[in-house]
């Protein structure tokens, strides 16, 4: 069997220069390049691209298991991806985590959170490990507190907290370092609606002033009334993605959503359920 010679060898094949990846998209606050994740045989996240405008609010949608929470945990640095590229503001997060995360406010899904501290101290904790002074986080968290109708639960642990109690102490916690984007798995699930209105206004005062909001949510309505941009995925893949306008395209985007992504179940299915 022959081989080939090695390197500097008369006859050797020259080694490939590496490609460099290109430039990062101008004007975009987050971008996702080629991003892969497979947790044993199952492929959650398919080479999703994404690039969000920085000021945009941006809805990410996608039927349950689309890879929505596995996408924004590669592209916020608590989930190391297969392959792909994350360029924050153009940085690559990957290449220097801990420099651009602090570019970044993060409501992760699931994530544990030290809730044997309160409400206030939770909030307290997340402006000291983020380098802020003493007085400076103690002025925010008592705003972030009276924005979220929380300051009457402030010294109550969060173990306590109801879920929708949970979900706005975590949020403050994303805020209060006053990040350039907001990456928010499902801020409104479990949370009433009079605190859902508030935090919308927060959220847009934020995004009118400059800051980018990348959201996920399965409600189509507040998506198409809340954001500007939006990306539909499913398995793992991006199947529509633009402005709202764009991708709903003359319908509801809830319509438009179910003919990208399918699945609606008709017929007799669960005859043993009906009563009569
Ligand atoms: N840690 C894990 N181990 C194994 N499989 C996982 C893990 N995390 C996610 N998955 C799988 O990856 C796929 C995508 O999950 P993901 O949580 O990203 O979906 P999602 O779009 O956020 O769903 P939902 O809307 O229901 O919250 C699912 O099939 C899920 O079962």
């Amino acid at each position: 069997m022959t081989s080939a010679p090695p390197p500097g060898v008369p006859g050797a094949v020259p080694p490939v220069p590496p490609v460099p990846p290109p430039p990062p998209t101008p004007g975009a606050a987050l971008e996702v390049r080629g991003l892969w994740k497979r947790f044993g045989d199952k492929v959650a996240v398919a080479g999703i691209d994404l690039v969000v405008p920085a000021g945009s609010f941006y809805g990410l949608v996608g039927p349950n298991g689309a890879g929505k929470t596995t996408t924004l945990s590669m592209a916020t640095g608590l989930l190391v991806p297969d392959a792909g590229q994350v360029l924050v503001a153009g940085r690559d997060l990957w290449a220097d985590p801990l420099g651009t995360k602090a570019l970044l406010g993060v409501l992760p899904d699931g994530v544990r959170l030290f809730d044997r501290l309160t409400g206030a101290q939770l909030v307290t904790y997340a402006g000291l490990l983020r380098g802020m002074d003493r007085p400076t986080v103690a002025e925010r968290t008592a705003d972030l507190l009276r924005a979220f109708d929380l300051t009457a639960d402030a010294d109550t642990l969060v173990v306590d907290y109801s879920a929708g109690m949970t979900k706005k102490i975590t949020l403050a916690c994303a805020l209060v370092h006053a990040p350039r984007l907001l990456v928010l798995d499902e801020p409104f699930e479990a949370v009433d609606p009079v605190s859902a209105a508030n935090i919308r206004d927060i959220l847009h005062g934020y995004v009118a002033t400059g800051g980018t909001v990348i959201v996920s949510s399965h409600v189509m309505d507040l998506v198409q009334r809340m954001c500007d941009h939006v990306a539909v995925v499913a398995a793992g893949r991006v199947l529509a993605a633009g402005t709202v306008d764009e991708v709903r395209a003359g319908a509801s985007l809830e319509d438009r959503f179910v003919d990208l992504v399918g699945g609606r179940v008709h017929g007799e299915g669960l005859a043993w359920l009906r009563t009569s």
